[in-house]
């Protein structure tokens, strides 16, 4: 009797373990490991490869290992999504748990100690600051409002390539450099849209009412953008941090000190109108904008002047690099493809004609303009590989178990690439845009170059106003071509990259007027 009921208990413990051994193998079966990079993986062969053009090696590292590929930066997971499934994952499906930033050195000691809203973590002050940003800032209102600015310093910058073509006639002058009349021209819209006013002198010898030049301004700003898409060692291994082996956070630092100095200036002048101003004080520009909310004392989190300074960095780092950066490309490819420019001139005599420039109210009427621009942003989007993403908890993606405290680069790259879902995607054909309505705003995943959901750019609306006049006009306005002892094929397309990806080599061209002479 007491055997078999020993029998019968030893049968019944059997059954359970066999039952919980299926149900553990049943859930472990359905938890993917995540496809691991190349292997063995040293952290500094890592670091190495970041530090070439990450998002060209993570591409081709991603055709052999997969759309989802882990890799491990010294102490830290890293994910690479190269797929429009991927990045649809963490930027859509699960876009809470990975809306936060690593806090990496750039962030600390280049924005105010993660008080702008790039480097911000998820939280109360970045979800703040972004409210401020979409309803006050980039509302549809203040950008018409700041219109007026945007059409004189088009103006300007024309009469400026006007006065160049002249120069290069019977071959006296030199060629334009693109890059450099484009960086002018944004950031003396943009100094005056945010800032209210330039606050940069042309040269060191009119420095007056200025207290940097306007080389100076764009090389901060140039330096901002190195810094802040450097692979730091200290950030991966935080053990070795103190010896800041590359050198960067000691020219963070630095760089850190000499915004500061620019900033204080700006702030001081602003105040100084607001306490003359009085009751009557109606803001005019971005910062006056921040300021005013610096005095609201029911604002969630309180709105210090470092808060100020690192929002009023981040408009101004957003603004001046992406636009002229995208019309540079665009020029890149559309040099070597003559047919391009023809019937972009083309819909540009048709639809504007030769007796006035291109307003901001036309560019819903050129089409063929608007599909240059959405396939440069393609094959050339500014964010090569989207700021790092940080999930905030556990979470399971798409099958996969991903921990918290991973960081996720998303290869916008990779993905404007990706054969699947484009026909003939190394050619550059702004057709292909003609006869489908493609999202460029972080609504379609096999194109982002605003990103997507909750960190999506917030400033888009003003980056795509400012590219598509840019570009329209200097189609509609010149000629161009390259120099005569330059073919095509010498055309330049290697990158450098930072937090955003500009060409190597700044494009040198001919320059000849279109339009009648009393419209420069
Ligand atoms: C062609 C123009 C532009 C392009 C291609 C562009 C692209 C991007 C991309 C890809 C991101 C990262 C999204 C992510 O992390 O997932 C971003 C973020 C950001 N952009 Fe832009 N941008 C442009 C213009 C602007 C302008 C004009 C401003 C401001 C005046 C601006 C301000 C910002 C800010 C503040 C962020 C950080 C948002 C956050 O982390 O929450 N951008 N942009």
């Amino acid at each position: 009797m007491e055997a078999s009921w020993l029998v019968s208990a030893f049968t019944c413990l059997a059954c359970l373990a066999l039952i919980i051994s299926k149900i553990i193998q049943n859930h472990l079966s359905k938890q993917k490991l995540i496809p691991p990079g190349p292997k063995p993986w040293p952290v500094i062969g890592n670091l190495n490869l970041l530090g070439s053009i990450p998002h060209q090696s993570l591409h081709l590292l991603s055709q052999k290992y997969g759309e989802l590929m882990q890799l491990k930066f010294g102490s830290y997971p890293v994910l690479v999504a190269s797929s429009p499934e991927m990045a649809k994952q963490f930027l859509k499906i699960h876009d809470a748990v990975f809306a936060s930033r690593p806090a990496l050195a750039a962030g600390k000691y280049t924005s105010y100690n993660y008080l702008d809203m790039t480097w911000a973590p998820y939280g109360s002050y970045w979800r703040q600051a972004r409210k401020i940003y979409l309803t006050e800032i980039f509302s549809s209102k203040r950008l018409d409002s700041y219109e007026h600015i945007r059409v004189e310093e088009r103006r300007n910058f024309f009469s400026r390539l006007y006065a160049l073509s002249k120069l290069q006639v019977n071959d006296c002058g030199k060629p334009v450099l693109l890059r450099e009349q484009l960086s002018r021209f944004s950031l003396s819209s943009l100094t005056r849209t945010v800032l209210g006013n330039k606050y940069f002198s042309e040269s060191k010898c009119d420095r007056e009412g200025s207290i940097i030049t306007l080389d100076e301004l764009q090389e901060l700003l140039d330096q901002w953008f190195l810094l802040n898409g450097v692979i730091n060692i200290g950030d991966w291994i935080p053990w070795l941090s103190f010896l800041d082996m590359q050198g960067y956070v000691k020219q963070m630092k630095e760089l850190s000190k000499r915004f500061d100095r620019f900033h204080e200036y700006v702030l001081d002048d602003h105040k100084a109108k607001m306490v003359s101003s009085g009751e009557d004080f109606v803001p005019k520009d971005m910062v006056d904008v921040l300021l005013q909310f610096a005095e609201d004392p029911n604002l969630e989190v309180q709105l210090t002047r470092d808060c100020v300074k690192g929002l009023m960095q981040d408009l101004l780092a957003g603004s001046t690099d992406t636009s002229p950066a995208t019309v540079e490309w665009t020029f890149h490819e559309i040099i070597r493809k003559p047919h391009i420019i023809e019937k972009a001139t083309e819909e540009l005599d048709r639809v504007i004609g030769r007796e006035r420039w291109v307003e901001e109210n036309d560019l819903s009427k050129l089409p063929y303009i608007e599909a240059i621009i959405k396939e440069t942003l393609r094959l050339h989007p500014l964010c090569t590989l989207l700021p790092p993403h940080l999930a905030i908890e556990d979470c399971n993606v798409s099958g996969y178990s991903v921990s918290k405290g991973t960081t996720v680069l998303v290869n916008v790259w990779s993905i404007g690439r990706n054969p699947k879902y484009w026909d003939a995607p190394e050619e550059y054909l702004p057709e292909r845009f003609l006869d489908k309505k493609i999202d460029i705003l972080g609504h379609n995943f096999a194109l982002l170059p605003f990103g997507s959901g909750r960190r999506r750019c917030p400033g888009y609306k003003l980056g795509l106003k400012m590219v598509h006049s840019a570009l329209a006009n200097l189609l509609h306005g010149f000629n161009w071509k390259l120099p005569k002892n330059m073919k095509p094929e010498d055309v330049s397309m290697e990158e450098v990259y930072g937090l955003t990806t500009h060409p190597k080599v700044p494009l040198e061209m001919i320059i000849e007027p279109r339009l009648p002479i009393h419209l420069y």
